[in-house]
């Protein structure tokens, strides 16, 4: 669905993509993932065909976006980052007119926004205006109507930042949704939970590069260990030596992280030799982890 290679985007003198090679399947839920900054929305401009690349070659639905835009625009679905509804018009109009712009019947369109309307848990809210709506609601719409031209393509670009959990699930309950259905799904997001939740391949990205690729798994696998200890002590006081207790140490400003087969062992090995931390929690590993071990830093500041 869509091939990079060397992909560069430049600002001036910055280059904010840095010559990245990506390969996105058909009906895969693919991710990139990285801190704010990262290079993410700007990959996805140039996939969106809004945004043309500085050098390397792109190829989205087989065609080339600085030849065929408007092509491939026409089969794309795009949810940017920022919701950009129309605020005078009600939810159903919102659709409508959008479905006009995609060249529907004032009949098919009627269809289509009935039926988005439904998918988007949004019948009921169907004639009130978009302001009043909940930031969920507003990311249902405007996943709604990314989808009025049946797109084989949907970009997502961080789909659920500002959500609360409940509205976060339900928005990744549709996701799930489309996927099934065979639409491939493009996703930016600097939350691990949700690129592990969601994305069967992912990339992580730092400063305009690709640091690694895999599926969540594979990842977790490649650059960390089953288990997490985190030890938290009181602001100020210096961290124990605990170098030895893990196969590797992290020292964060607010807590140690000890990577290892067992938590449960490696905390009764802190106690035994009088480590007395403010609280401890084992936890399995995540995409956090990798990042933290890629480049040093946290992924969510
Ligand atoms: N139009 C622009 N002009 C100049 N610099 C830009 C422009 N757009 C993005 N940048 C810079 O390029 C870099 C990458 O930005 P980009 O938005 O692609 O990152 P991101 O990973 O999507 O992060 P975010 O989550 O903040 O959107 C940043 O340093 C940003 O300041």
């Amino acid at each position: 669905m869509v091939q990079a290679k060397a992909l560069v985007k430049r600002f001036g003198e910055f280059e904010a993509v840095r010559g990245i090679d990506v390969e996105v399947r058909r009906g895969e839920a693919f991710g990139f993932l990285g801190p704010n900054g990262a290079g993410k929305s700007s990959t996805m401009r140039m996939i969106a065909s809004v945004s043309p690349r500085s050098d390397g070659e792109l190829k989205v639905l087989g065609m080339d976006p600085s030849v065929d835009g408007p092509r491939i625009r026409a089969r794309l679905g795009v949810v940017p980052q920022q919701d950009n509804l129309d605020n005078e018009l009600t939810v159903r109009q919102n659709l409508q007119v959008y479905s006009r712009y995609f060249g529907l019947s004032r009949a098919a369109a009627r269809r289509k926004a009935t039926e988005l309307l439904e998918f988007a848990q949004l019948s009921d809210r169907a004639d009130d205006e978009v302001e009043p709506l909940s930031g969920g609601m507003k990311r249902r719409l405007t996943i709604a109507r990314s989808l009025v031209n049946d797109p084989e393509l949907l970009l997502l670009d961080e789909p659920t930042t500002g959500l609360d959990p409940q509205a976060r699930h339900l928005l990744w309950d549709k996701l799930f949704r489309l996927k099934s259905r065979g639409v491939t799904l493009i996703i930016t997001t600097h939350y691990m939970d949700e690129a592990e939740q969601l994305c069967d391949r992912l990339v992580v990205m730092d400063g305009g590069r690709i640091v690694a690729e895999g599926s969540p798994a594979e990842l977790i696998d490649r650059y960390s260990t089953r288990e997490v200890l985190e030890l938290r002590f009181p602001p100020g006081e210096a961290a124990p030596d605990v170098a030895d207790l893990a196969e590797r140490v992290e020292v964060l400003p607010d807590r140690v992280l000890l990577y290892t087969g067992s938590g449960e062992t490696a905390l009764e090995c802190a106690h035994a030799r009088g480590v007395r931390p403010l609280s401890s929690l084992v936890r399995r590993s995540t995409l956090e982890d990798v990042f933290l071990r890629l480049t040093g830093r946290e992924l969510t500041e």
